[in-house]
């Protein structure tokens, strides 16, 4: 560091916006705190994942033992699969504190040197939505990383001095829904890059029953599995699905919940035997309705349907990509003959 540059103190800088920050972070916490109550705090309580959660265990224990903070961590996957309660795990087993916030939430300088203000030898900081940092504070990060400084401008004009604000070492925890959109010298500096896949009926099975011991909620096997089967593979959906049937079957009077009050309730809210929602259905029906099933591009279909491309390709799509309803062709995306048997529908011939 220059000797003549002055250590910053983000917390005495003149018109600091952290309250607005403090503000986002009180909402945000009690509209996670029913989910923050059901998160898994050990490694050893996550269910599936199995082989990531080997590799993590390995260098979790090998960054113990030398005593040195984690290498940085990218994790992708659609939205639900545990990205943000893995970055929580891994503070928790490496016994440090978490800081977390997302990419959209850091606007400026500022912004993220009152993220890492504060931070001690090892801490995690978890940015999910890593993909929508705004560039410059990107590569503001880029040091942060590697060096674990960060340099800012302060003041404006001719007042404006650059600051060097020293970090001691981090692990950064990035999370994404697009890893596409990553830049490539972001990713690079991710030392351990690995992808969350969707959940196995029976793992989901696993997660709704240990959610219903948490809610004291008595449920069977089958019911347990019916709410998994059509969870799209994500516990997140499961945990919801599993909350709205407690609900049917509370009114019920049912004493546990069983497959039979699972069909009733996931029936009247829509969602069909293979976990497809009215947004699912929305999307095949217009392909099949208006474009004879596709290839249509992923715009066309988003403005028929009005919703954004971003959410249907990030959280509708990928779903129907995996289960094999929909397919991605060079000239956009075709329902699948699976999809049309799925719907009881016949597909046109070719013409
Ligand atoms: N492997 C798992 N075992 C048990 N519960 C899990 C598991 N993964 C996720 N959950 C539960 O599912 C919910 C969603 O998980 P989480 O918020 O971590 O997902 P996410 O991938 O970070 O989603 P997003 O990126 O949208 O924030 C949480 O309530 C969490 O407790």
């Amino acid at each position: 560091m220059e000797e003549n540059q002055p250590e910053f103190n983000y917390w005495d800088t003149p018109q600091n916006e952290t309250d607005e920050l403090l503000r986002e972070v009180a909402v945000n916490a009690s509209e996670q705190e029913d989910e923050f109550s059901l998160r898994p705090r050990r490694l050893s309580e996550y269910i599936g994942q199995e082989a990531l959660k080997d590799e993590l265990s390995v260098y979790i224990a090998a960054a113990k033992q030398r005593q040195e903070a984690l290498d940085h961590v990218l994790l992708f996957g659609p939205p639900g699969l545990g990205k943000t309660t893995l970055a929580m795990i891994i503070a928790n087993e490496m016994g440090v504190h978490l800081k977390t916030t997302s990419g959209p939430a850091i606007e400026k300088s500022g912004d993220l040197v009152a993220l890492l203000n504060g931070i001690e030898p090892g801490d995690v900081v978890f940015i999910d939505e890593i993909h929508r940092l705004p560039t410059s504070i990107e590569e503001m990060l880029y040091s942060a990383m590697e060096d674990f400084f960060v340099d800012i401008m302060v003041g404006q004009g001719p007042t404006a001095r650059a600051v060097h604000f020293p970090l001691p070492p981090f692990t950064l925890v990035g999370a994404t829904t697009r890893p596409g959109m990553l830049s490539k010298p972001m990713r690079d500096r991710f030392g351990i890059i690995n992808s969350l896949r969707y959940y196995q009926p029976e793992e989901l099975q696993e997660i709704v029953k240990r959610t219903a011991d948490i809610f004291e909620t008595p449920i069977t096997p089958e019911g347990a599995y019916a709410i998994a089967s059509r969870s799209r593979g994500t516990p997140r959906i499961a945990n919801r699905l599993l909350k709205r049937v407690r609900d049917f079957a509370q009114v019920a009077g049912k004493p546990a919940i069983d497959a039979a009050i699972v069909e009733m309730a996931l029936t009247k809210l829509r969602v069909d035997e293979r976990g497809l929602d009215e947004i699912d259905h929305k999307l095949l029906q217009t392909m099949i309705d208006y474009y004879e099933g596709g290839p249509v591009g992923l715009n066309t279909i988003a403005a028929n349907i009005g919703e954004e491309a971003e959410t249907l390709e990030s959280m509708v799509e990928p779903y129907l990509l995996q289960i094999g309803f929909l397919q991605r062709t060079p000239r956009g995306r075709q329902v699948t003959p699976a999809a049309y048997q799925h719907l009881g529908m016949s597909q046109p011939e070719p013409k």
